[in-house]
């Protein structure tokens, strides 16, 4: 196993929290203790309004920090839109590019993934690029194909173990319950690093795909112990420091 492959626990609270929800911040400062520390790196993106005092409250936790997004230009006349600058300004090492909520409600394509992760790297930051298929292209049996399509056509050149992470997310599964089998979880796992070894060679070994869609405390230990997982995305269990901590101290260790 690459020493670069550490495993990243991430959770994306989406459109939720308001100031209140700092102390769900706090309560995670406080829960990476040396245990977790020795055995995976974890993260929290919370909404863009909360994140500078979010990085407040982070600051000496080790735990990281993440934006849910970021424009693909430098600064300029895009009225609501956030640059990767600006993310690092308020304390971001690493942001999420490609999501399928934003792949489907605002129609962001591979090439305006492409150009964030592009964007991110400008600035430092660690893209977290979003794949995965719908139930409708699973059912057609073209999950792989949707996903080898996506993987090829979002990353740029020059993809590295330090530069890059994937979150495997299968859109079915994502605020539904539902989650894959293993099998499945390893079959797609194991296409995206076959996918970025042709693209990438050697480098690929070292770049960390995450699953997400579902994961709960309950079944963390088994989602995370697939082979070619690397950790995980969390959506509405990350909200509540609780139960993301929880999943992390699932997590087996490696
Ligand atoms: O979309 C997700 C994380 O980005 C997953 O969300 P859930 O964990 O709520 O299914």
């Amino acid at each position: 196993m690459p020493a670069s492959r550490r495993v990243l626990i991430a959770g994306n609270w989406k459109m939720n929290g308001l100031k209140s929800s700092l102390t769900e911040i706090e309560a995670l400062a406080a829960g990476y203790d040396g245990d977790l520390k020795a055995k995976l790196d974890l993260l929290v993106c919370p909404p863009a309004t909360l994140l500078i005092s979010a990085a407040e409250r982070l600051a000496g936790s080790g735990v990281q920090l993440g934006g849910q997004n970021c424009h693909p230009a430098p600064a300029g006349a895009h009225t609501g839109g956030i640059s990767a600058e600006m993310l690092k300004d308020a304390g971001v090492t690493s942001v999420i590019v490609g999501h399928s909520e934003r792949r489907t409600n605002l129609s962001e394509s591979d090439a305006v993934v492409m150009a964030k992760v592009k964007a991110a790297w400008c600035f430092g930051l660690l893209p977290i690029v979003c794949v995965g298929e719908t139930a409708e292209e699973r059912d057609a049996g073209e999950a792989v194909g949707v996903v080898t399509r996506q993987v090829h056509q979002s990353l740029p050149e020059g993809c590295t173990a330090s530069n890059l992470v994937i979150a495997y997310e299968p859109v079915w599964a994502i605020g539904t319950g539902r989650t894959p089998t293993p099998e499945d979880v390893a079959n797609i796992h194991g296409t995206i690093r076959s996918v970025l070894r042709s693209q990438f060679g050697v480098e690929a070994d070292g770049i960390r795909i995450l699953y997400g869609g579902s994961v709960k405390p309950d079944n963390a230990a088994t989602l995370m112990a697939v082979a070619d997982v690397d950790g995980a995305l969390v959506g509405g269990a990350s909200l509540k420091a609780a139960d993301f901590l929880a999943i992390a101290r699932a997590t087996p260790a490696r």
